[in-house]
């Protein structure tokens, strides 16, 4: 991690919550005869991380794919930055695109290219720029996911599983994005990588002021993390709130995820101000938890 953005950081208040960024509307989407959403609205306002929840095949990517204009919903509406995607032109459309990072879930690298080259590559796609400003792009987003410049020259295959997600992440905000989606971030990352991928996230969050929608089925992460849940169940948003409230929820999904010893756990990692306002079933026997 770039120690100095996170010691500047550090003091810094988190983003203020604001206006929607995304505007999910009564949206159903089909495939062939399989219903994925039906009804489903969400919001996600300015400077959130909103974690997306659900079990296996709830439509958590779908979601997101949605909501990057890479799928269109069956009904309904998709706003983001109050741009609806049914209804915007090319030019709006493309626009709209540099304003959202993604972190895919293998990190996603070209491994043809070399680190330089794949975080280079946003800036190239918008032709024009010259080679030695986008060089000194290329060095910038690295510090800022706290990676040396002599990692520039090499190759995906030669980087650690966390540094692969670091080079993503440098990719994912190189052209300044308003929004920086997740999918899985933490997957396949041993716990230090893990804390400090979490950390990385929370600080770039307070630096560039960025909303985040992440998918995760990680609990710590989720709860290091989010401002939000959004669980999905039964084809809709089941909830969406901070964590404390929404296990509250009387829902097989939420006493499986959230109620068990892990999720209990994982609870447990709340600031006091915010666990305290867990149910008592989500503390219960916490203290005898074993670490
Ligand atoms: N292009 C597609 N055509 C047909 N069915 C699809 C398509 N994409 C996804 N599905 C189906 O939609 C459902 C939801 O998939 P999705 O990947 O969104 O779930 P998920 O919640 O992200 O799951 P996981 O946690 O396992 O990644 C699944 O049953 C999946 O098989």
């Amino acid at each position: 991690m770039s120690t100095t953005l996170a010691t500047a950081v550090r003091h810094q208040p988190p983003p203020v919550i604001a206006e929607p960024v995304i505007e999910v509307r009564d949206v159903t989407k089909r495939y062939g005869r399989t219903v994925i959403h039906e009804h489903l609205s969400l919001d996600v306002r300015r400077g959130e991380i909103v974690a997306l929840l659900g079990g296996s095949g709830s439509g958590k990517t779908t979601l997101v794919r949605q909501i990057l204009g890479l799928e269109s919903p069956t009904s309904g509406t998709i706003r983001v930055l109050g741009e609806e995607w049914a209804r915007m032109d090319e030019e709006t459309a493309k626009m709209l695109r540099t304003r959202s990072g993604m972190l895919f879930q293998q990190g996603a690298l070209f491994s043809s290219l070399t680190v330089y080259d794949n975080i280079a590559q946003p800036f190239r796609e918008l032709g024009k720029i010259p080679e030695d400003l986008i060089r000194e792009f290329v060095m910038l987003k690295l510090e800022m996911v706290g990676l040396s410049c002599k990692h520039a020259s090499k190759m995906p295959s030669a980087l650690s599983g966390g540094m692969v997600k670091r080079v993503g992440i440098a990719r994912a905000i190189a052209l300044e994005p308003e929004l920086l989606f997740l999918d899985e971030p933490t997957a396949g990352l041993d716990p230090k990588a893990s804390d400090e991928f979490v950390d990385l996230i929370a600080t770039l969050h307070r630096a560039l002021g960025l909303t985040v929608v992440m998918v995760t089925h990680d609990l710590d992460t989720m709860v290091a993390l989010s401002t939000r849940v959004a669980v999905l169940a039964d084809r809709r948003v089941l909830v969406a709130a901070p964590v404390e409230e929404a296990v509250a929820v009387d829902h097989p999904f939420i006493r499986e995820y959230f109620l068990g010893r892990r999720g209990r756990r994982a609870l447990a990692a709340l600031p006091p101000e915010r666990r305290a306002k867990l149910p008592a079933v989500a503390l219960d026997d916490a203290s005898t938890i074993v670490r």
